[in-house]
């Protein structure tokens, strides 16, 4: 049968707990927001659930499917591992405008990106609940400086109020086109999930 797609891209979302990461996801991928909130972490039960949900946009007349993986925030940014940063072709990492400790964070997840994903991986940084701006504790000129001085993408987000979300992602899946393209030919690069990915992931949550 022939493919929905001409490339096959795998995204992840780091940040703190509570930044949005679910939402951005679900904004993104089926354009809804839920302001129940059920942290990705289910204390004690499933300390490392991953879950992952899929897109197909356009790009530059291409169809790029995306595969974008979420996880839980900061109380475990030191256990996420080398296995959940295989194969991720960008990484998209957020933190909350009202939230200055999740903004200093990011730091620690640059770090943590720098020790564990491969070299060369696009990134972009995300400040989101940019709808709620009464309550601002991170400029949105702070936000735009760490961007430059890391060289990657910035926006701010809301995934509640929908802005930026959209554009985000697909500046992001530009990126990764434009640089994978150059490097192995219209081909490009294809993420395939393990069997073991594959029979977790038909449960919706994957447990590395
Ligand atoms: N006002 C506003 N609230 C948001 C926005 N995005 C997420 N939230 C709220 O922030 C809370 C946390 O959102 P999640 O998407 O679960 O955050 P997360 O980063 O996935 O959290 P973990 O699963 O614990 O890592 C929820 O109550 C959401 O409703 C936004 O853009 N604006």
């Amino acid at each position: 049968m022939a493919k929905k797609y001409d490339f096959l891209f795998k995204l992840l979302l780091i940040g703190d707990s509570g930044v949005g990461k679910t939402c951005l996801i679900i904004r993104f991928a089926d354009d809804n927001f839920n302001s129940t909130y059920i942290s990705t972490i289910v204390p004690g039960v499933l300390p490392s659930c991953i879950d992952f949900k899929v897109k197909t946009i356009d790009v530059e007349g291409k169809k790029v499917k995306l595969q974008i993986w979420d996880t839980a925030g900061q109380e475990r940014f030191k256990t996420i591992t080398t296995a959940y940063y295989r194969g991720a072709m960008g990484i998209i990492l957020v933190y909350d405008i009202t939230d200055e400790k999740s903004f200093e964070n990011i730091q620690n997840w640059m770090k943590s990106i720098k020790e564990n994903a491969s070299s060369g991986v696009n990134q972009m940084l995300l400040g989101n609940k940019c709808d709620i701006e009464a309550k601002r504790k991170v400029s949105k000129e702070a936000g735009e400086k760490l961007a430059k001085d890391h060289g990657i993408r910035f926006f701010e987000t809301s995934a509640k109020s929908s802005i930026n979300v959209e554009e985000s992602f697909i500046g992001l899946a530009r990126d990764i086109l434009l640089r994978t393209s150059k490097k192995s030919g219209p081909a490009g690069r294809e993420v395939k999930l393990t069997s073991t990915e594959k029979k977790k992931a038909a449960s919706k949550c994957v447990l590395l």
